[in-house]
């Protein structure tokens, strides 16, 4: 059982949370930081904070938490793994004599069609960094024919020494608006807010429009599908140009642009795009990290796209509770060290995975994902009717829903109204609000955030 509708007892962020706010501020920097939880009393879709505050957490995280706080399945499979708790493996190295089966009934059960391998990681940016990294070992050993140069080429000299031919002068495609993570190779391809990116080098690689869709998207089609053609010609020239400088090995591409601020794009244009790099013989990497796991109605966003060809590489992370990347045999390298991290992720987390995905099984919550996420967006609508200055371009996949409130200033006022009556949502790109419920919101769930929704739009 959980709690049944918010309760704020203090203004939020209360007293509770600013005393530890200072105390770890002399540690560490606390921008970052909107709340201090009780990770024990928190339950399912509510989240209590230190000052005791029950909030219905629509964001749940950063969309990383695919079934709320403390489920009882996920406790009590935690309880039981003291063991994996308590021995870290280096998992590339010594992994438990229980992995194989691990890694069958956890990830294998959840991988994307064509894709029979994996390999786990710690975050999301250490899944691209690791994904991308694979990707030009694929792209050169297509170039040379074999996978590694014959011993003695120069090329073993010359990557000590950061130079081609060792180090290849190769680029990853992608695009504005796109977030991938925030070590360096995935700064690279990030381009969201200049915040991440200020101070740090960066490579020098392509990157392409992402399509600006109209809304609603019924009235705007034929310009739709016109910036869909331009985006897809303008990613077709870069590949061209890029070929005798920096040629690309590879595109990346998130199926629903989160951090950039929830920016859509069609089916179409996705298998567009997956058929320009299979013509080019480039990679092709989805970043499902915040897509992933069941919260836009399917267990991938990309499997709405009904591609022909699946994508060589998808990364996940977040509500998969671990990070890493599926991938298909021509991703494998005969050296067991070109790929590898002293812990390779967690196992612990791969053993919550499997007691998330037999939830999901028995409660259909692929399906109560797109349900419940179909009901949001028709009462996001009715709102966006009443409140057509505040709300617009209302739009979503299963519950990864959002919205814009375009006038300056008002959606931070609008978020800050809202969590003081109880719900916590998200804000995405300059003026889009999010939400990332867990996959046991229901229409009960949506009638209290849609109700809190009118009330603070009445206010503002
Ligand atoms: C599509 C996509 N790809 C990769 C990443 C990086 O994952 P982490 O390294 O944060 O686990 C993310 C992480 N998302 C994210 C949301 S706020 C944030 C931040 O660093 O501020 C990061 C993502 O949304």
């Amino acid at each position: 059982d959980e709690y049944n509708k918010p309760e704020v007892i203090t203004e939020v962020p209360g007293p509770e949370t600013k005393k530890l706010l200072k105390e770890t501020d002399a540690i560490q920097n606390t921008r970052a930081v909107s709340l201090f939880c009780d990770f024990e009393k928190s339950k399912i879709n509510y989240l209590v904070d230190a000052d005791g505050n029950k909030l219905l957490d629509c964001f749940q995280q950063i969309s990383s938490l695919p079934l709320g706080y403390n489920h009882p399945a996920i406790l009590e499979r935690s309880i039981q793994s003291a063991a994996i708790m308590a021995n870290r493996p280096a998992l590339g190295s010594f992994p438990s004599k229980d992995f194989p089966r691990l890694i069958k009934n956890s990830l294998l059960r959840a991988s994307p069609s064509g894709l029979d391998q994996v390999v786990t990681m710690a975050c999301g940016s250490c899944a691209n960094e690791n994904a991308y990294k694979s990707l030009f070992f694929w792209y050169m050993r297509n170039q040379r024919g074999e996978e590694l140069p014959v011993m003695g080429d120069e090329a073993f000299i010359s990557c000590m020494k950061n130079q081609p031919p060792g180090s290849p002068e190769l680029s990853i495609l992608s695009f504005d608006g796109g977030f991938h993570g925030r070590t360096l190779g995935a700064l690279s391809t990030t381009h969201s807010k200049p915040i991440h990116k200020l101070d740090v080098p960066a490579f020098d690689w392509p990157t392409a429009p992402f399509p600006k869709l109209k809304y609603p998207l019924e009235e705007h089609e034929r310009e739709n599908a016109e910036e869909e053609a331009r985006c897809l010609a303008v990613v077709e020239d870069l590949i061209e140009q890029w070929k005798d400088t920096r040629p690309v090995a590879g595109m990346v591409i998130e199926p629903i642009q989160a951090e950039g601020g929830d920016n859509h794009a069609s089916d179409d244009f996705f298998r567009k795009l997956r058929n320009i790099a299979t013509k080019n013989k480039i990679g092709f990497i989805c970043d499902e990290v915040q897509t992933g796991m069941a919260i836009t109605g399917r267990m991938w966003a990309h499997d709405y796209w009904g591609l022909e060809t699946p994508p060589d590489i998808v990364t996940f992370a977040k509500k998969m509770l671990s990070g890493g990347y599926y991938f298909s045999d021509e991703f494998r390298w005969k050296d067991g060290y070109r790929v590898y991290n002293t812990w390779m992720g967690e196992p612990i987390k791969l053993v919550l995975l499997e007691k998330v995905l037999d939830v999901v099984k028995e409660q259909d919550l692929v399906f109560q994902a797109e349900n419940t996420g179909h009901y949001v967006v028709n009462g996001l609508r009715q709102l966006e009717k009443m409140f057509p200055e505040l709300l617009s371009a209302i739009r979503g996949r299963g519950m990864f829903i959002a919205a814009d409130i375009t006038e300056a200033g008002k959606r931070e006022t609008f978020v800050k109204k809202l969590l003081q009556k109880g719900v916590l949502l998200g804000v995405c790109g300059d003026h889009s609000i999010r939400l990332r419920p867990s996959l046991f919101f229901t229409p009960a769930h949506a009638d209290i955030l849609l109700d809190k929704v009118e009330e603070t739009a009445r206010e503002m």
